[in-house]
């Protein structure tokens, strides 16, 4: 079970500040959904938690400041799917997949029969067994992006960031995979950030979102409270209605002006 904290994190790029002041509180085993129209911070937000760029402001999970950590032990703690990663097209899908295991390998850098087991199984639920010995470069885009899910699950951190996972998937592809993150975070208390552009999505799958207009946090609370029809239409520069589906669930409508 692993508790993250953001305090008062501000990030950007050589001297332009793009994420301004961002504090959460994201408790072990929920799910923190952040949104945000284009060039918002979300994905600067994500690599500052990951440590991907430089920020001030604190990191903690369980408590301990992300900053002092070292690479290796940072990412037992925190798993990070990029929205673009650049792939090692010659790899296989488990050799790749596999990668995620590098941070509980052993000095000899080996792989053991539990970190294969383990591959195959997150290869399995993510629908990806049949692929397991192709090529990189010979997979689809949405087969690829479910290979860079596969990789940041194999991890097995307590945090995972994961930014759009569901670009480019199929609406069924989509669900599964946001099935499988929830069943991950119910069963073993993992403790989820993601972006998502799909505000249905984001009303039905994470306990809180996050939203995110020009660097600034503009709202955070429950789905209820943050997916509102104004203040979408006003962020966004969107025309949307929000109903209510028949599970009770929101769904987020766009609505020709
Ligand atoms: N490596 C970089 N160097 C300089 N500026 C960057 C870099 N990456 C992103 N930015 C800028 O930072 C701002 C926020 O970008 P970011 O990718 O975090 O937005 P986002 O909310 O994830 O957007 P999107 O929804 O389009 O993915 C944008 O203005 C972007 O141009």
């Amino acid at each position: 079970m692993t508790a993250l904290r953001l305090a008062a994190v501000t990030a950007g790029y050589r001297g332009r500040t793009v994420v301004r002041d961002v504090s959460a509180h994201v408790p072990a085993g929920s799910w923190l959904a952040v949104i945000g129209p284009n060039g918002a911070g979300k994905s600067t937000l994500l690599k500052s938690i990951a440590g991907l760029v430089p920020s001030t402001g604190d990191v903690s999970v369980d408590g301990r400041s992300v900053a002092a950590l070292g690479h290796r032990e940072r990412a037992r703690l925190i798993g990070y799917a990029p929205q673009t990663p650049s792939l090692p097209e010659g790899l296989t899908v488990t050799d790749y997949v596999l990668l995620g295991r590098t941070p509980h390998l052993g000095p000899l850098g080996r792989e053991s029969r539990s970190d294969l087991d383990l591959v195959s199984g997150v290869l399995a639920r993510l629908d990806l067994g049949k692929l397991a010995d192709r090529p990189l470069r010979t997979l689809s885009g949405g087969e690829r992006q479910r290979a860079v899910l596969a990789r940041v699950l194999a991890q097995q951190a307590g945090v995972l960031l994961l930014d759009e996972p569901t670009t480019g998937l199929d609406i069924g592809h989509a669900q599964a995979l946001l099935e499988l993150v929830d069943q991950l975070r119910k069963a073993d208390g993992t403790t989820v950030v993601s972006t998502l552009h799909d505000l249905t999505l984001a009303a039905q799958y994470p306990d809180r979102v996050l939203l995110l207009d020009g660097g600034d946090v503009a709202a955070v609370g429950t789905p209820a409270e943050v997916l509102t029809a104004d203040r979408l239409s006003r962020h966004y520069a969107a025309s949307v209605t929000v109903l209510t589906g028949p599970d009770g669930s929101l769904v987020v409508a766009p609505t020709r002006r």
